[in-house]
């Protein structure tokens, strides 16, 4: 399938998952590991969790181990959309080690295996995407079994929705990120999102992008838009979220203003809607367009990945 296809039927994957869902009151904490696109999973999972309040520890792992107090009585969510990948086979061997059951999630691959023999929940996930254009099934699937799947029907509506505008929207963003480094700055309702436009920009468009977010950008980052040699090489993006502490909001306008200061005009961008989940979807289907659009004012193709493929290679060896 063509990228522009993917991204076209995006909303159409997110969807609830007919699953009855864990009991999360029955655990001490939750992890969720994942690398890469399945690895956005893990933080918008545990962002929609603790913005419904959850009163336990959440993690999002991005490694090979899990942190010394992950004991059995966690529970361990391991999404991989091709159930390959090292470093989250690595997590649900090492939850095996201490006697949790991880609940997998993929379209098949080693997991999947894993799961076979040793009697293990696994969630089939369909097959034949690159693993960052399935994010709407994996993050369903999690959000089902984590009992959070109200308001997925009413998002993907809302995306079918606002569909045509957004790809406006994203395509003169594309014009605006061409030829400079994007820097995308968030407050940290909007965190996750932020890494997602540099994953997908790096990714989709082959160029490199960074993320900072508030309040700590406030700290350390804004210094180094002194220097208006490195400075110039970068664009910048604000992204918020009108829910976000009004002392982050505060220091947005601020940041705003200390780059219009350096004659510099950042796009300042919110979500859509009046529910948080579609505020997510929205700006990230927003970031999804706009490095597709990216990658094609640049000429490449969105789809192959090839220095991933050559270092998964040589780590085979
Ligand atoms: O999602 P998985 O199959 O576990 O793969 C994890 C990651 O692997 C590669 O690095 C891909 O380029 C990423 O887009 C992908 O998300």
């Amino acid at each position: 399938m063509k990228a522009q296809e993917m991204l076209e039927n995006f909303p159409e994957q997110i969807n609830p998952v007919d699953t009855p869902s864990l009991n999360l009151r029955d655990y001490a904490g939750i992890v969720f590991s994942g690398m890469g696109g399945s690895g956005i999973v893990g933080d918008l999972a545990k962002l929609v969790l603790e913005k419904s309040q959850i009163d336990m520890p959440i993690l999002s792992v991005r490694d090979y181990t899990l942190p010394p107090y992950v004991k059995e009585n966690w529970a361990v969510f391991c999404v991989s959309y091709s159930g390959n990948t090292e470093e989250t086979l690595s997590i649900a061997q090492e939850a095996l080690s201490r006697n949790i059951k991880p609940v997998c999630v993929s379209s098949g691959g080693k997991l999947k295996e894993l799961t076979n023999q040793r009697g293990l929940m696994h969630f089939a996930l369909p097959s034949g995407y690159p693993p960052r254009y399935a994010l709407g099934f994996m993050i369903s699937t999690v959000l089902s079994l984590i009992g959070m799947k109200d308001g997925l029907k009413a998002c993907r509506e809302f995306l079918k929705e606002k569909k045509e505008s957004i790809k406006e929207q994203a395509y003169r963003l594309a014009q605006r990120l061409e030829g400079y480094i994007p820097v995308v700055y968030a407050t940290p309702l909007m965190d996750a999102v932020a890494l997602r436009w540099k994953t997908q920009i790096n990714e989709n468009a082959k160029t490199l992008c960074y993320t900072a977010t508030l309040p700590e950008l406030h700290h350390n980052e804004v210094v180094g838009l002194d220097n208006p040699i490195t400075r110039n090489l970068c664009t910048f993006v604000l992204l918020f979220d009108p829910e976000d502490h009004p002392r982050n909001l505060k220091r947005l306008e601020i940041t705003e203003q200390i780059l219009k200061d350096l004659g510099v005009v950042p796009a300042l961008i919110k979500g859509e809607g009046n529910e948080f989940l579609n505020r997510l979807f929205y700006l990230i289907y927003l970031g999804d367009w706009a490095s597709f659009y990216l990658s094609q004012l640049y000429g490449y193709d969105p789809i192959p990945v090839k220095v991933i493929d050559s270092i998964k290679e040589k780590l085979s060896l």
